[in-house]
């Protein structure tokens, strides 16, 4: 690596340039059932000849945290190369060291892709690193009831979707939108709505809700899970989280549910709340699952606090996006 080497990166976009001594990409090469790994070659060759780029493979889970804090502490910028989990890796290890963040989508879902990056719009190869301009998206932050905090980039779900998220782990022979419908059936089996006292901070008003929940999602991207859009009309750069609870409702109304989400018409529906909120307050009774970005927080109880930091990352994106 040529450490000495200071690029300066510009930009047509509002913010302050980068100053950046490379990229460092990082790769879950366990990432989409294991298939991340046969890519590991082709963005060898497509980096291949650049000193100021490297390429580094996760050798177990947690580990790209500790790569993505070791690259941030070299002013570098971190280019997660798996799904969203490996993101949310990254995002947590490098937010405040102030490093870019780029992602490749090498895993099963990469849902926050889907918001930020359309298919069509480019910018999802290895080369598309170096030639993006940087934008800032909105980060969100969740703090435990015993103060320890994580940031998500996509989405948070308590209770239903979090054991779903659990459930999809505990499936690794099943791919894709397979495995959730899966995950969904099982979960339903056992679930039982879940009692939350939830306080809704929006920009004009306060909501405050007491009462037995069936799922609780706070989008900061559209789409979780594949293909269900919680929070259809979310924008990254709003400087508020999109929030999406479904009340407790009899088992035999899911499946209809299920395709309103899958559509995501479902904010129409009396038995959905969908609020645009700033700060999000949640008391659990007993302690649930929780999901950020669809990795798994067991035993999650007592207060949690979710707050957006508004434009709190920034992120490298196909030249022209963001500009104004
Ligand atoms: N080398 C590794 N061995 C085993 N697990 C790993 C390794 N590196 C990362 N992980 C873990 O793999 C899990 C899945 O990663 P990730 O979410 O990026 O891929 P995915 O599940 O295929 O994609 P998506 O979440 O978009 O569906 C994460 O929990 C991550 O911590």
């Amino acid at each position: 690596m040529c450490a000495g080497i200071r690029r300066i990166f510009l930009h047509a976009t509002p913010f302050p340039m980068s100053l950046e001594t490379g990229y460092t990409f990082i790769v879950n090469p366990h990432a989409d059932k294991g298939r991340a790994a046969g890519r590991v070659s082709a963005l060898r060759r497509a980096v291949q000849g650049r000193a100021d780029a490297e390429v580094l493979s996760t050798v177990r889970a947690g580990h790209a945290g500790e790569l993505a804090a070791e690259a941030a502490r070299g002013g570098r910028a971190v280019i997660a190369c798996g799904g969203d989990g490996t993101l949310h890796e990254v995002l947590n290890a490098v937010m405040g060291a102030g490093s870019a963040v780029g992602v490749l989508p090498f895993g099963s879902a990469n849902d926050f892709l889907k918001t930020f990056v359309p298919a069509m719009s480019g910018g999802r190869s290895p080369e598309s690193q170096f030639s993006g301009g940087r934008i800032r998206v909105d980060v969100g932050r969740v703090e435990f009831s015993g103060g320890e905090q994580r940031h998500f980039l996509n989405s948070l779900g308590i209770g239903f979707t979090g054991r779903i998220a659990r459930a999809v782990r505990r499936a690794p022979w099943l791919r894709g939108e397979l495995a959730y419908a899966y995950a969904l059936f099982r979960v339903l089996i056992g679930y039982a709505p879940v009692k939350m006292h939830i306080q809704i901070t929006l920009p004009d008003r306060l909501v405050v809700l007491d009462e037995r929940v069936f799922a609780f999602s706070v989008g900061n991207g559209k789409v979780e899970g594949g293909k269900f859009q919680i929070a259809p009309e979310a924008d990254l750069r709003d400087g508020l989280l999109d929030v999406c609870i479904l009340r407790d409702v009899p088992k035999r109304e899911i499946p209809g549910l299920v395709l309103q989400y899958l559509r995501g018409v479902q904010s129409r529906d009396r038995r959905v709340y969908s609020y645009r909120a700033e700060r999000i307050d949640v008391s659990l009774d007993s302690p649930e699952v929780m999901h950020l970005d669809g990795e798994v927080y067991e035993g999650v109880g007592g207060k949690i606090t979710v707050a957006v930091l508004p434009e709190g990352l920034e992120m490298i994106a196909p030249r022209g996006m963001g500009e104004r």
